[in-house]
């Protein structure tokens, strides 16, 4: 078996997590007066990009409010824990953990990930590199990458920003079909595969 690193993006991949996350962003947008971005389809379109600057942009001229945001996080911490993983995606998760070291590259706070893994059980990941690590994943991919330089590093997310950033890399971007952005979508940024089910996740990194 080659050498392995494998990273995993979380809400939509991990978590269930949109119906969490909308309500709770819509109250961040309403409360900073950008009442007229509230709406889903604008806000999965700032995913198909890197989500913060498609953010700022959308903001601009206002920055963002400190206050706001701390709130933001907050809630986020709260409402994820009324989320749950998609079936069958624990199970792999902790197959993959046997073999692999695996990561948590994700947009969303420490805090709100510390607590969702720890909600379920999920001590399966070597270190969490939330948003406060930084705002671009080609950034955190290629940190992990210079750890391991003689790893396969293995990228999954659900969203077509994350395709985008993780192709910058080298490492393998794998685009998972059960999360916030269509299979459509996601095929725009030509991942190297695009995957339907956590068990053909798991059999993809194993045989590959
Ligand atoms: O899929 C996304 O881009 C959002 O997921 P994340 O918050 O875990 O990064």
């Amino acid at each position: 078996m080659s050498q392995k690193v494998v990273l995993f993006d979380m809400d939509g991949v991990i978590a269930d997590s949109w119906q969490a996350f909308y309500p709770v962003f819509s109250e961040y947008l309403n409360k900073t007066g950008f009442n007229d971005l509230v709406s889903e389809a604008v806000l999965l379109e700032m995913f198909e990009g890197n989500f913060y600057q498609n953010l700022q942009t959308a903001l601009h001229p206002c920055p963002v409010n400190q206050t706001n945001f701390l709130q933001l996080s907050l809630a986020l911490t709260t409402a994820i824990k009324s989320c749950s993983p998609f079936p069958g995606i624990k199970q792999a998760l902790q197959q993959l953990n046997h073999h692999y070291p695996l990561y948590l590259i994700t947009n969303n706070f420490n805090a709100t990930a510390s607590v969702f893994l720890e909600e379920h059980r999920l001590n399966v990941f070597q270190e969490v590199l939330g948003l406060e690590t930084h705002r671009d994943k080609t950034v955190k991919i290629a940190r992990i990458q210079a750890q391991y330089p003689d790893h396969s590093v293995f990228f999954i997310s659900d969203t077509l920003g994350d395709i985008l950033e993780a192709r910058q890399t080298e490492a393998v971007t794998i685009a998972i079909s059960w999360g916030w952005h269509s299979r459509q979508t996601l095929l725009r940024g030509s991942p190297d595969t695009i995957l339907d089910t956590p068990d053909e996740l798991l059999d993809y990194i194993i045989h590959f």
